[in-house]
């Protein structure tokens, strides 16, 4: 599907459904609220699903979207750019912080090459080849992307959101992996939200005070450079962005026009999620927070999209960590409206 009909088809939560959803949570056997976020939770997923209760989000894949990024040049990490295909071979194998989690949690785990520089090793399972280029341009420079590029990564997103609803998936999950891809989701951030630099640029991977301070200055020469306009998020996306950034942004619009929940990891995800929502604001519906990365920019990026994150335990890694652990969370969520007695059915009294 196009990005254009992508977007069109993406409609509103169902408000019939969340207040059935709503109404048949104050009737089951627990004080009103007292699930807190998760009733908020189950009552948002009927809307998106436009049925209550809405479907269990089983079974589950985790996309983790694989990108390099010429602004790597300007020593904004301290990894070599290598790590990204060796990550790739890493998830393949199953080796990952992913692979373990999504093991403990039961989703699926496909690897997207979108756009890494060095070869990744081919035709083994798992491994979805949609290269569009072999890492972007030093966004210090030049755009990232031309518009047709950055079109072709959204659209990849896109295509592997249908294909894994198509093959049955109730759940899709965010993942990333491309070393540097802190400093585009950064001024991502940055021109989506009007946010200062210096309070949406993170240490990604961990970097000293001086690589910190010279970061937020790469972040600040780039949104300089191009003035990014957030009424034109493919814009925003070519100029600063990066092809995995891209391809997040149009696997959270397809899970939205295919009504699947998306859960969002951290702050590549979140930036990608912000791009999403400025091509389609009734997008936010299908998004779920898994957890707040450690990242300033994706404190920012949540409270922009008015979403709360479901788990906040320090965490800074990426490849989709975060949101494979909310998994868990969001099906007991939903589970609760399949399976608790009413006060009704179980003869409970009520007060
Ligand atoms: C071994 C390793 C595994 C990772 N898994 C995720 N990331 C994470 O760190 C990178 C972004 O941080 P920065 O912008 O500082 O380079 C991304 O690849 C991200 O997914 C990793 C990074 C490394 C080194
Ligand atoms: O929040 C993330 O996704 C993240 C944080 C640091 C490094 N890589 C990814």
């Amino acid at each position: 599907m196009t990005l254009e009909r992508t977007v069109a088809a993406i409609r509103p939560a169902d408000e019939p459904a969340m207040a059935a959803a709503r109404e048949l949570q104050a009737r089951l056997t627990k004080p009103a609220g007292s699930l807190g976020a998760l009733e908020d939770l189950s009552v948002r997923l009927a809307g998106l699903a436009g049925t209550s209760p809405p479907p269990l989000p089983d079974p589950a894949a985790v996309a983790v979207f694989a990108g390099d990024h010429g602004v790597h040049a300007q020593r904004v990490s301290p990894w070599p750019q290598e790590v990204t295909a060796q990550m790739v071979a890493n998830f393949l194998a199953g080796g990952a912080v992913v692979n373990a989690f999504a093991r403990q949690a039961g989703a699926r785990v496909v690897v997207v090459d979108v756009g890494v520089a060095t070869p990744v090793p081919t035709g083994g399972p798992g491994l979805i080849e949609a290269n569009v280029r072999r890492g972007t341009r030093d966004i210090t420079v030049e755009a990232a992307l031309t518009r047709d590029e950055c079109r072709a990564a959204v659209e990849a997103g896109i295509r592997i959101a249908g294909e894994l609803v198509e093959a049955g998936a109730k759940c899709l999950l965010t993942g990333d992996m491309g070393i540097a891809n802190t400093t585009p989701a950064a001024a991502l951030i940055a021109a989506f939200t009007g946010t200062d630099p210096a309070g949406v640029t993170g240490r990604g991977t961990g970097i000293d005070d001086a690589m910190y301070a010279h970061k937020v200055g790469v972040v600040a020469a780039a949104l300089a450079r191009h003035t990014p306009d957030p009424a034109d998020p493919l814009g925003v996306l070519a100029s600063v962005g990066g092809l995995e950034h891209a391809a997040l942004a149009g696997f959270v619009l397809g899970a939205a026009a295919h009504r699947v929940p998306v859960i969002i990891d951290g702050v590549i995800a979140v930036s990608g999620a912000l791009a999403a929502a400025a091509f389609a604001p009734d997008a936010v519906a299908a998004m779920v927070a898994g957890h707040r990365s450690a990242e300033p920019g994706a404190t920012v990026a949540l409270a922009h999209l008015g979403l709360g994150p479901l788990l906040d335990l320090g965490m800074r890694l990426g490849e989709g960590s975060g949101a494979v652990l909310a998994l868990p969370v969001v099906a007991a969520a939903v589970r609760v409206l399949h399976e608790v007695a009413t006060f009704d059915a179980a003869g409970v009294s009520e007060k």
